[in-house]
């Protein structure tokens, strides 16, 4: 079905929870942290278009996922702070591309970078993302999607796991063997039935939660390592349900 959405309608629960009093409130709160915080300085004088590059730079510096000549997939780039970082460590350039992002939001062109204007869930993205690629599958898989707050913590909980999940979707169906996976979630109890999905089809998972994300948002990240391939998951009898290497 071209042009439709995959998932649950996720985006169409329009939860109106917060009042304008509040929205007030938690903007300027947002201004003043924004103002005092050490890694928005440094990514202004670093040319990082967000703080979240140093997320990124953070957890490959635990768990090494890059190196140049990887194909990447940044699925919620916008602005473009993970992009810029990809695109300088897997040392892509415009006659060679290693790197695509996605958003719905504008983002302002990057050397290297393919990035895509669409909304990941629409059912024709995985192609265009395979497409930007020259159809090759990707060595990464990143997700940094979050989807927009509405105040209402269980909601904004289950629409970021639905990112997640469909996330891990297109991991599991387009990375090459080997590959590699990364993604935001928010703490809660879903995403442990998720996580044992992905050891099956990974040889290591680990949870982080990098120094740069903030201590009170609930966000972390998912690191999956070592993708076994679509086959090697469904014949490896190591790999049945439950028998995961615990390690997250
Ligand atoms: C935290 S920001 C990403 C920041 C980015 N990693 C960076 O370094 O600049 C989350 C992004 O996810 C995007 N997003 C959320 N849901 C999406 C979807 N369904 N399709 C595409 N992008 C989505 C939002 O528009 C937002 O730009």
């Amino acid at each position: 079905m071209t042009g439709g959405k995959r998932g649950a309608g996720d985006r169409g629960l329009h939860v109106r929870v917060k009042t304008a009093a509040k929205r007030k409130e938690s903007s300027t709160r947002w201004l003043e942290r924004h103002l005092n915080d050490p890694y928005v300085r440094r990514s202004k004088i670093d040319g990082y278009r967000s703080r979240a590059a140093y997320k990124l730079l953070e957890i490959d510096e635990k768990l090494n996922l890059l190196r140049p000549g990887l194909r990447v997939v940044d699925l919620g780039a916008a602005p473009g702070g993970w992009c810029q970082v990809l695109a300088d460590v897997v040392k892509s350039t415009p006659e060679e591309p290693l790197v695509v992002g996605i958003d719905y939001l504008d983002m302002d062109h990057l050397p290297g970078v393919v990035l895509l204007k669409k909304d990941f869930l629409d059912e024709d993205a995985p192609d265009a993302l395979i497409a930007a690629l020259g159809g090759h599958k990707p060595d990464l898989v990143l997700s940094d999607m979050a989807a927009p707050t509405t105040g209402h913590r269980k909601t904004d909980h289950l629409r970021t796991t639905h990112l997640f999940e469909v996330a891990i979707d297109f991991a599991l169906t387009n990375l090459a063997p080997g590959g590699a996976f990364l993604a935001k979630v928010f703490r809660g109890g879903t995403e442990n039935q998720l996580l044992t999905g992905l050891k099956k089809s990974f040889e290591s998972v680990a949870h982080i939660k990098p120094p740069a994300s903030r201590k009170e948002s609930p966000e972390l990240y998912v690191v999956a390592k070592g993708f076994r391939g679509n086959r090697a998951a469904s014949r490896d009898p190591r790999l049945m349900e439950g028998e995961g290497d615990g390690e997250d």
